[in-house]
């Protein structure tokens, strides 16, 4: 994956932070120097001084941690314009949306996601995008059938336009500010189809919705949410580009059975991961949530030019944009924004062996999904037969496509005829029972123990020995939606707080992969700063009892009154 003889695809950007840094120290100091002061007293002073001191200990340590975290940050500049004229040399991307509840995630919002995936500007016969629905929904089914209808329309429009952000319900809400008299009469024809669209989804969620895909009647009306068998529907085929313009789109449901374990998203994860690869196979693939659409039509050109700009391929195992989000609330009142993570740590994660995953509006390649080392490791990985089906379960297609992606062959649709020929595979590979015995979901794939499947999974990357970047260009990559009010968001933070602890606790901590694995001992620390956030909440109360319990009993916790003390005791 070298980029000779060629124009640059990134440029990498260190901050200085002289100041910051100079200051951040200060504030180290003025810590240590109130510890040991502290300390000097101890003996002279109550529980109180004591408990003082074990608090101020912890948030010494955490500022350590916060200080490594944030030391040198780094940052990446991507020109994809640099690869306008090499358009034939990009490798195919297989893209993944995860929806798992169509009353709290409305099939219209996952519609708007697959339409912006759709009309990204990169070359459409390359592109297949993979939507799993973990709630089974007929109305999700139907409303991506009616949505593909659309994509017809849409596609064509938004590439001919130039259409910068193209989710329809963005686009087509804000009134142009245009004169282009063709623009405005296909803006408001869209607008109508747009609203048509809607409505259909709209008045189909009354009703129990059968729908119809090329002549056959689809019909979940006899599933069951978490009792039911897998279902693959190609719903849109690129064909040797016959669809003009407009990628693949294949609907997954997984089998659920109640006695099968699911894994929530990580679950959901793995199946794309195996449906795709019996099906298109693209070396790189990239996974959204739901609710997050492309804001920046070029993110995949953006995403490549990190995969194919460096001369060492370690330093691109994976590409994560950060997350961004639409219809804010003024200030960020609940946090929920993640402002300061994305900012200031993440781009100092950057600097060292890179971003955490953080589950969506990220780029993988496929094979370190499969657990392949950098090619700098040693040791080999070929392996025969029988260990390729234990590792990655009894599929004769699926082994195929798995030895194709992990001997870097020219990729190739697992199934040499087109994706219909494919479904019969692809919902074996879907059933629950697949990964018993295997390794999906231990040492390779989407990793399960944690509610943050998404940090433990790019843990294991980077403890291979993989770095990864941040891919933040001007204009943002991904816009999602963030939680509104107080109760979800604290419902949120309380959900990541406990999955970043269960990372912690785990087997697959990063304390242990520093010691046994190649995790690098900052990039560990840097990671231990985010896993102990549930822990920060109990020095951080007890530190806010402090005072009100010395108001009441007449005692303090404070230095200032200790010469008096020193005074009186000596
Ligand atoms: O059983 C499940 C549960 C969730 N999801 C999907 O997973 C995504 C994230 O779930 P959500 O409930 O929206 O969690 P958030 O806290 O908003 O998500 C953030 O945090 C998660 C855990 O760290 C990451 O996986 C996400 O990518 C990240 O956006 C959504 O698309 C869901 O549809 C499934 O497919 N199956
Ligand atoms: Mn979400």
């Amino acid at each position: 994956m070298e980029a000779k003889n060629t124009l640059p695809l990134q440029e990498r950007f260190e901050h200085k932070r002289t100041f910051h840094k100079a200051l951040e120290l200060l504030i180290l100091l003025l810590l240590l120097s109130l510890l040991s002061y502290r300390l000097a007293f101890l003996h002279l002073r109550g529980p109180v001084w004591s408990i003082a001191f074990l608090c101020e200990s912890w948030f010494t340590f955490i500022w350590l941690l916060n200080i490594n975290a944030k030391w040198s940050p780094a940052a990446y500049k991507t020109f994809p314009n640099h690869l306008k004229n090499r358009l034939e040399e990009l490798p195919p991307v297989d893209m993944f949306v995860t929806t798992a509840d169509a009353t709290l995630e409305p099939p219209i919002v996952t519609v708007n996601t697959v339409l912006s995936l759709l009309a990204v500007d990169y070359p459409a016969e390359k592109l297949a995008c993979y939507v799993s629905d973990d709630g089974c929904s007929s109305l999700t089914f139907f409303a991506l059938v009616e949505g593909a209808k659309f994509a017809k329309l849409w596609v064509p429009f938004c590439k001919k336009y130039n259409v910068q952000v193209r989710a329809p319900f963005v686009h087509l809400t804000t009134k142009p500010d245009s004169s282009n008299e063709d623009y405005l009469n296909d803006w408001k024809t869209m607008k109508d189809e747009y609203e048509k669209l809607d409505r259909k989804i709209e008045v189909a969620s009354k009703r129990s919705v059968r729908c119809e895909l090329n002549g056959e009647i689809v019909d979940f009306s006899t599933y069951q949410r978490n009792d039911h068998p897998s279902i693959v529907k190609v719903i849109l085929e690129n064909r040797r580009g016959s669809l003009d313009g407009i990628p693949s789109l294949v609907y997954v449901a997984r089998e659920k059975r109640p006695k099968y374990p699911h894994h929530y998203k990580a679950g959901a994860m793995n199946v794309l991961a195996r449906v795709s690869a019996v099906m298109t196979n693209a070396p790189f693939m990239l996974n959204v949530d739901c609710d997050m659409f492309v804001n920046n039509a070029e993110v995949i050109l953006h995403a490549m030019c990190l995969f194919l700009g460096f001369d060492d391929e370690v330093q691109s195992g994976y590409v994560q944009c950060p997350q961004h989000f639409y219809g804010a609330l003024e200030d960020d009142p609940f946090g929920n924004q993640v402002v300061i993570i994305q900012q200031c740590i993440g781009y100092g994660f950057g600097g060292i062996q890179g971003p955490l995953y953080g589950g969506t509006g990220c780029f993988h390649q496929r094979k370190i999904i499969y657990g392949t080392p950098p090619p700098s490791d040693k040791q080999t990985n070929a392996m025969n037969g029988k260990e390729l089906q234990r590792k990655f379960g009894y599929s004769s297609e699926m082994l195929e496509s798995v030895s194709r992606t992990i001997s870097g062959k020219p990729e190739k649709n697992a199934s040499c005829g087109g994706l219909s020929e494919a479904v019969e595979t692809a919902v074996r590979v879907a059933d629950c029972s697949y990964e018993s015995n295997t390794s999906w979901g231990e040492q390779m794939g989407w990793i399960y123990g944690s509610t943050t499947e998404d940090v433990l999974t790019g843990l294991r990357i980077q403890s291979m020995g993989w770095k990864s970047v941040y891919l933040s260009p001007d204009r943002s990559a991904f816009l999602g939606n963030a939680p509104q009010g107080g109760p979800a968001s604290l419902k949120q933070l309380k959900r990541w707080a406990t999955g970043l602890l269960e990372v912690l606790i785990g087997k697959d901590s990063p304390l242990i992969f520093v010691a046994t694995k190649k995790l690098m001992v900052r990039q560990c620390l840097a990671y231990l700063m985010i896993n102990v956030w549930a822990l920060r909440s109990v020095p951080e109360l007890l530190y806010c009892l402090l005072p009100p319990y010395c108001i009441l009993t007449n005692s303090s916790f404070l230095p200032k009154d200790c010469p008096q003390t020193f005074s009186i005791n000596t």
